[in-house]
């Protein structure tokens, strides 16, 4: 499989360089030159499968060509040990997706952990080190710390907005040490996504460090996020009316990878967009007009971004075409007071402890299913809620039980080197500490 930029269709790569190199040189971003579309007794075949079973069908489509099958196996068997399973709050009628089953606790985990198992195969090849750079909201950071900490020949540089993650989402991307090296950015995610992608341009800096993301910047972290839709799809498709999936959104990698589960032929009716008061893509259906903006904080902290890099995406997915983006996604989004009122809802209707991002997503699936009386909704749950601990608490008024690989890294110390939001301070600051 090829895969071209945003910016210039004409330009390729292979699989194993869209990986690697994660971002074109002219500041796109890589798509599948063809999705491969698979018909109905293909989808409902491999939909029965497992997490792993799924990962192992779909990536034969990708890396086919270059990776043999027993070793495809093995790869997503180490990436997948852990299910994404369905719960359903409604029968027949409303479920949550739980993606947050995996090391960090949140649907990150699929997406670095399919990656570090890649590119662990491919640079066996090689002796160079491969530095990964992350720019996190909350999610990814820890996610990919865990998915890549102790991963040979790989150094990785998570930056995170200061003051803008939780606690314990903060431990996870700045106690594990090794090969995991934290920047603290005094400004937005959006400042910590600009220095990322500066980074990737800069010619000094590609010159001494062979640069790669694990961010969905990164088209090999977002295709695996399409594998939990299939999963989805084969957990209810005994209920036999259309599904509708609600995704709670920041940079829009998740939604992304639905549509493109949806373009590879999983029937799915419709998309829900569900962010916080950083609302540019539920604008954007609503007026047909992009304008991105400076992110606002909010208590759903990961979704807190104000230009989401993987809007160019959904209009590739829907071949740039407004009215089709606008018949397959609907958007809304909620304020702190409306999904603190989501959560407590939530929990007195169904005994259901939502952290406050899945309660975006399954606020926008009730609000969708008001009009449409036969879909089987979905609301993807993106983390476990003790991450938002302190919160959660506040708002339900009862303890959340931490799990044990969560509750062991609140005693560890953070260690950040903590840089302002401009990328000459981290270009140096890398430079040191990769030296
Ligand atoms: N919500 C994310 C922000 C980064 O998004 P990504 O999908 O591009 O990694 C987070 O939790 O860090």
């Amino acid at each position: 499989m090829r895969f071209y930029s945003t910016n210039n269709p004409d330009v390729t790569v292979s699989a194993e360089e869209a990986l690697f190199h994660s971002m074109p040189a002219d500041n796109g971003l890589y798509m599948p030159a063809v999705v491969p579309y698979r018909n109905a007794s293909f989808v409902d075949h491999i939909a029965e499968g497992s997490l792993a079973d799924i990962a192992f069908e779909i990536s034969r489509l990708y890396f086919g060509d270059t990776v043999p099958d027993h070793a495809l196996a093995d790869l997503v068997q180490q990436a997948f040990p852990f299910d994404t399973p369905v719960y359903e709050l409604e029968k027949a009628r409303k479920y949550v997706l739980e993606l947050f089953h995996g090391p960090s606790l949140a649907f990150k985990d699929v997406g670095a952990r399919y990656m570090a198992a890649f590119m662990s195969y491919f640079s066996q090849k090689t002796d160079k080190e491969i530095n990964i750079l992350v720019a996190t909201s909350g999610d990814t950071g820890g996610a990919v710390a865990m998915g890549f900490h102790n991963v040979e020949g790989v150094r990785v540089s998570i930056l995170y907005p200061k003051n803008r993650v939780s606690d314990l989402q903060e431990k996870q991307l700045t106690t594990l040490g090794g090969n995991i090296q934290a920047f603290e950015v005094d400004g937005s995610f959006d400042d910590c996504q600009a220095i990322v992608k500066t980074a990737f341009l800069d010619e000094e800096l590609n010159k001494v460090l062979s640069l790669s993301s694990a961010n969905s910047i990164n088209i090999f972290r977002l295709i695996p996020q399409s594998f939990y839709y299939f999963r989805a799809y084969g957990q209810l498709k005994q209920v036999g009316t259309p599904i509708v999936f609600s995704t709670p959104s920041g940079n829009f990698g998740n939604l992304s990878a639905g549509v493109l589960a949806q373009r590879m032929g999983l029937p799915i009716r419709k998309f829900v967009a569900a962010t916080n008061l950083n609302n540019v893509v539920p604008n954007f259906l609503v007026s047909g007009l992009y304008e991105p903006k400076e992110s606002v904080s909010t208590i759903s902290n990961a979704m807190d971004v104000g230009n989401p890099s993987n809007f160019v995406r959904l209009c590739h997915l829907y071949g740039n075409d407004l009215d089709t983006i606008k018949q397959n996604i609907d958007g809304y989004f909620y304020t702190d007071d409306e999904t603190k009122m989501a959560m407590q809802q939530i929990y007195q209707q169904y005994s259901y402890m939502a952290c406050p991002h899945t309660a975006v997503g399954i606020k926008g699936l009730e609000h969708y299913l008001e009009n449409d009386g036969q879909a089987c909704g979905v609301a993807l749950a993106t983390a476990h809620p003790s991450k938002f601990k302190p919160l959660v608490e506040s708002v339900l008024g009862r303890p959340v039980d931490v799990p044990e690989r969560l509750a062991r890294l609140a005693e560890r110390t953070k260690q950040a080197v903590a840089i302002p939001a401009n990328f000459f301070a981290f270009k140096e600051s890398l430079l040191q500490t990769v030296a």
